[in-house]
């Protein structure tokens, strides 16, 4: 049995502004980091063995704090961020004998960054729904398939992290590794929505909150056994 925590990254600057951010590298604010450390508390009767994160600093920060205020002291190991690309540059101390096992590998993986949000990048929410009405601009943050301007629809977000989910992840948790994966609002609903089995039309009723930790059970042929939202 494995555990699979996902959160979404605490609080933005442009969370709290209303901004579309999507692939903009904003930082987490003081309540974003707060919520990190609330989160961390929640999880850290957690052995977690490996992680996985996105490009962007929001979910990255998120991590670090998730891992070192929580359950990174459970089982005495570093936490250390890998690249996810063969860097020949990067020494990562793994390259000596003897140190991976003290280790919680962290992988930074642009598959889990953000939905692309195209032209809307930078705009405010509330004052795109006054231009353009507010039906099309719940369409474009909410809906399954409707692409905002320039940008990534769930759907093409979905066709980048379901494989990685697949490919990368679900094989940890079939070994029975506990795994954190602290993403983004759209990035994780696109994985929740595959895990969960989520018709087209529950899709848009799918909200995720910043730093609330989401925790599957999952056994060795990968079927959910249960699912708590801390
Ligand atoms: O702006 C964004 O990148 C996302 C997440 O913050 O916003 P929304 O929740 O509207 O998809």
């Amino acid at each position: 049995m494995a555990t699979l925590i996902l959160v979404r990254h605490g609080q933005s600057t442009w969370n709290a502004a209303n901004r579309f951010s999507g692939w903009v590298d904003v930082p987490l604010n003081r309540v974003g980091r707060q919520e990190a450390m609330q989160a961390a508390k929640k999880i850290s009767s957690y052995c977690i063995d490996v992680c996985f994160t996105s490009k962007l600093v929001r979910a990255i920060e998120t991590t670090a704090i998730c891992l070192t205020e929580g359950t990174g002291a459970c089982h005495d190991k570093s936490p250390v961020f890998k690249h996810d690309f063969d860097d020949s540059d990067w020494h990562g101390w793994d390259k000596y004998e003897g140190y991976i096992e003290q280790e919680i590998p962290i992988f930074i993986n642009p598959a889990l960054d953000e939905r692309y949000y195209g032209d809307l990048q930078g705009f405010n929410k509330a004052k795109m729904a006054e231009k353009v009405g507010k039906h099309i601009v719940h369409q474009w943050r909410r809906s399954l398939d409707t692409r905002p301007p320039g940008g990534e629809s769930l759907k093409d977000t979905a066709a980048r992290t379901i494989p990685f989910f697949q490919n990368r992840i679900l094989t940890h948790l079939k070994n029975g590794d506990n795994v954190l994966v602290s993403a983004h609002g759209n990035s994780l609903r696109s994985i929740l929505m595959h895990l969960d089995h989520l018709s087209p039309e529950e899709v848009p009723h799918l909200e995720l909150a910043t730093g609330i930790p989401i925790v599957y059970k999952i056994d060795a042929e990968a079927n959910i056994t249960n699912k708590v939202i801390l």
